[in-house]
């Protein structure tokens, strides 16, 4: 133990150093205030290097190291959250990262299978202090022992597990199993399927995927960002954290809800409307949309122009149409081809009538004249507003929203009365995939954009010519000064000409990649992970591949846990458009989160109505069994259960203190029920993003998708469906109660009899 200390404080002494340098450099980068071009250019990667580093030391600070592995050959080597190298002339690792080959046997060795090792130790802190340490030796023919033996070699694991919950999901690197460790490191092309039911980890698999691919591509992926799509906004809030105590901040999370730039998705859909909005026809039905827009004039449409009226009638307008429609460009983007076709049209019928020899019907205008009559067009409103009629410029949110109020015709009756809806309501989270196939549809007429940043990149040309002739001066003077003309250091203008060096200086935007992506529609993502993936419609899934079209995406879900209606059953349904059948399907098998007792009453529901049904089998069983309560008092027996289910006395205690508790409880409880019942429920939190980290949380059982708590009160369970119930029930790592006023479904009764 004290040796392990002794080694920890030199892993704390060399972190503390490397704070201090880069906190140093930061400080006195941005002291330096305005300098040329170059320099300016150097502090800022410097400024967003190191800070980056910071970022990275602090947040590991506390849980730097937590194993160990002797190799028979007489080696060890430290494993940590982060990899660390001696300040010495070879730079000696001193700290491995989890990541790293060298760290693979930490996680996969057995006693069968032992991979070079001797020993592996788990090393746990309290902050900087080693607190216990458990040894597994797996080369049975070493003898001698260190007195921290852990013989069944899962006191960490089920220390981890059993341990109060606190409203965050918490990394699981210490004790990344087998069967996980081969998804979290599987390779990063292509498409990765990890199905497993409740508790299997997925979620935090996923993450440490991220983590890893991250470590393993950061060239590419630090570049182009991860996504992570999670299926609400307080899901996202509880696993926010687990990638930064990984030291990994470049990802961005989010919601399907949340990516179209500039929308929120604020309001619900009812369960029909969700369902017809996310099937795949609607982008048939979007183009369909768009194509009406593409308006014939009704009958003529009459342009005054130099006195005269010029009639543009069904034929012509049908011809440059269908001209445009030929080119195959989205809506906006064609219509610089239609607005060329009118504007001919327009000439020729003015050229006709001006320049036609009245003997011999031959045309008597040059060229020059020609180019005068369209110009001369081109300046007539009358002219613009002909066009914006018959190939108006759309918006996506102009296309949707008219489209919603006014369905009838591009669906069914019944799917229209569904999402039928006015044009000034809030956008829903069902509404974002529509939004994104309109802005596919409608693509942008950039011309103007175009022009701008035609310019600007002139100027940062220039700019980086610039900081590339300062360069090549300090170059020549270095060069003298070593009296060594031939060297074969290149310079940075041997290496990258200027256009290179302003893509370069775009990259080094001040905003790091994610936060770029986040705020840009057409990002192609370097990797997407989504979680809960059985619940995405369709149409979510066009949006999520248009955002990767390399195709390299980790997508992890439990089918059985499905309960959106517009969610695919089956993940080939979901991949066969995209990817056909090339990708990879893998499973989970063990539940870390539910015990036993609780798992058996929770496959009992499913079973009902599925007989075949395979739960994973739990790794833990605390001997506490579930319970049932029939009342008809259901506040008042909601505030005693809740009283009774306290994850700990401590939580109790805190709870009338209002002192921070330890142990978190959820009553998931149907929506309508959760004003009535918070009214009883002291400091309780509730609504649309429920604060997790409070000590009793109120949600629905859509809501408590991905989370876990150590109690849950589970209310009236008979208004759920199958999965929502499922889902409910599969919630707790400790306790679970039932209560209800109605009936209860019959498996559920017999299971908790
Ligand atoms: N190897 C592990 N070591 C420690 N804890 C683990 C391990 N694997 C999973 N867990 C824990 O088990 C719990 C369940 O994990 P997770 O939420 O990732 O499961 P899931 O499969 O996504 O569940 P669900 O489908 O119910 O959302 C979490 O608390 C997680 O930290």
């Amino acid at each position: 133990m004290r040796r392990e200390q002794e080694f920890i404080d030199g892993l704390y002494a060399r972190v503390d150093a490397l704070r201090g340098d880069a906190e140093t450099s930061v400080a006195d980068a941005l002291a330096q205030g305005d300098k040329p071009m170059q320099a300016r250019l150097e502090r800022d990667i410097l400024v967003a290097e190191r800070s980056g580093l910071l970022a990275a030391l602090n947040a590991v600070d506390g849980s730097l190291c937590f194993g160990r592995i002797d190799l028979t050959g007489g080696d060890s080597h430290h494993i940590g959250r982060i990899g660390l190298r001696a300040d010495d002339a070879d730079r000696t690792p001193i700290l491995i990262d989890w990541r790293a080959d060298v760290a693979r046997p930490f996680y996969l060795a057995t006693g069968h299978t032992p991979m070079g090792l001797r020993r592996r130790r788990h090393i746990s802190t309290e902050g900087r202090r080693v607190s216990a340490l458990h040894d597994e030796i797996l080369d049975l023919g070493d003898t001698t022992r260190t007195g921290h033996e852990d013989p069944t070699g899962d006191a960490v694991l089920l220390a981890a597990l059993s341990s109060a919950r606190t409203g965050r999901m918490g990394d699981i690197v210490r004790t990344i199993q087998a069967d996980q460790d081969r998804i979290i490191r599987a390779p990063h092309r292509g498409v990765l399927v990890v199905e497993g039911g409740p508790g299997t980890g997925k979620t935090a698999v996923a993450l440490h995927r991220a983590a890893y691919l991250l470590y393993e591509h950061r060239e590419l992926l630090a570049r182009r960002a991860v996504l992570v799509v999670g299926p609400n906004p307080a899901f996202l809030g509880y696993i926010g954290e687990v990638l930064p105590s990984l030291g990994e901040t470049g990802v961005l999370l989010a919601t399907v809800g949340e990516l179209f730039p500039g929308v929120r998705a604020t309001a619900a859909d009812t369960p029909e409307a969700a369902a017809v909005k996310g099937r795949a026809d609607m982008a048939d039905v979007l183009a369909a949309v768009v194509r009406d827009r593409q308006a014939l004039p009704d009958p003529v449409v009459a342009i005054e122009h130099d006195r005269e009226v010029l009639m543009l009638d069904d034929d012509l307008v049908s011809v440059a149409r269908e001209r445009t429609r030929a080119a195959k460009l989205p809506h906006n983007v064609a219509r610089e081809y239609f607005e060329g076709y009118i504007l001919n049209t327009l000439t020729d019928m003015v050229a006709e009538r001006i320049g036609t020899d009245p003997y011999d019907g031959s045309n008597l205008l040059d060229p020059s004249d020609i180019t005068q009559i369209r110009d001369d067009l081109a300046e007539n409103p009358e002219v613009w507003s002909a066009i914006d009629q018959l190939w108006p410029r759309l918006t996506p949110q102009r296309l949707v929203a008219d489209f919603l109020a006014d369905p009838e015709g591009y669906v069914g009756d019944a799917d229209a009365d569904a999402i039928r809806r006015p044009v000034t309501r809030a956008w829903t989270v069902a509404d974002v995939p529509l939004l994104d196939e309109a802005a596919e549809l409608l693509g942008e007429d950039d011309r103007l954009a175009r022009a701008r940043a035609a310019r600007e990149r002139e100027t940062q040309v220039a700019y980086a010519q610039g900081v590339l002739d300062v360069s090549y001066a300090s170059r020549t003077y270095e060069f003298e000064d070593m009296d060594d003309e031939d060297s074969e250091v290149l310079s940075a203008h041997d290496i990258i000409d200027a256009e290179r060096f302003a893509e370069r200086q775009e990259e080094d935007d001040h905003r790091g990649a994610a936060e770029r992506a986040a705020a840009d529609r057409t990002w192609a993502f370097g990797h997407i992970i989504v979680d809960e993936a059985q619940e995405l419609s369709p149409m979510a899934w066009r949006l999520l591949m248009r955002r990767n079209p390399t195709r390299s995406m980790t997508l992890v879900g439990d089918p059985a846990q499905t309960s959106e209606a517009a969610g695919v059953g089956a993940w080939a349904d979901i991949l066969q458009p995209y990817v056909e059948d090339r990708w990879e399907h893998t499973r989970l098998g063990v539940n870390y989160r539910t015990p036993a007792e609780i798992m058996d009453v929770a496959a009992a529901v499913v079973r009902a109505e599925n007989p075949g049904f395979q739960p994973p089998g739990s790794v833990r069983s605390t001997g506490v069994r579930p319970w049932v309560r029939a009342t008809d008092d259901l506040p008042g027996a909601v505030e005693k259960a809740v009283a009774e289910l306290a994850p700990s006395p401590k939580l109790s205690a805190s709870l009338e203190q209002g002192g921070a508790p330890t142990g978190r409880l959820a009553v998931i409880a149907p929506r309508d029920l959760h004003r009535r019942l918070a009214a009883r429920l002291d400091g309780v939190t509730a609504g649309a993003e429920p604060d997790l980290t409070r000590a009793v949380v109120l949600l629905d059982p859509r809501q408590a998708k991905g989370l876990e708590f150590d109690s849950v009160l589970v209310v009236e369970p008979g208004r759920y469906g199958t999965s929502d119930l499922y889902v409910a029930l599969t919630r707790a790592t400790q306790r679970l109660g039932v209560l209800h006023t109605g009936e209860l479904p019959k498996a559920l009764a017999d299971a908790l009899a």
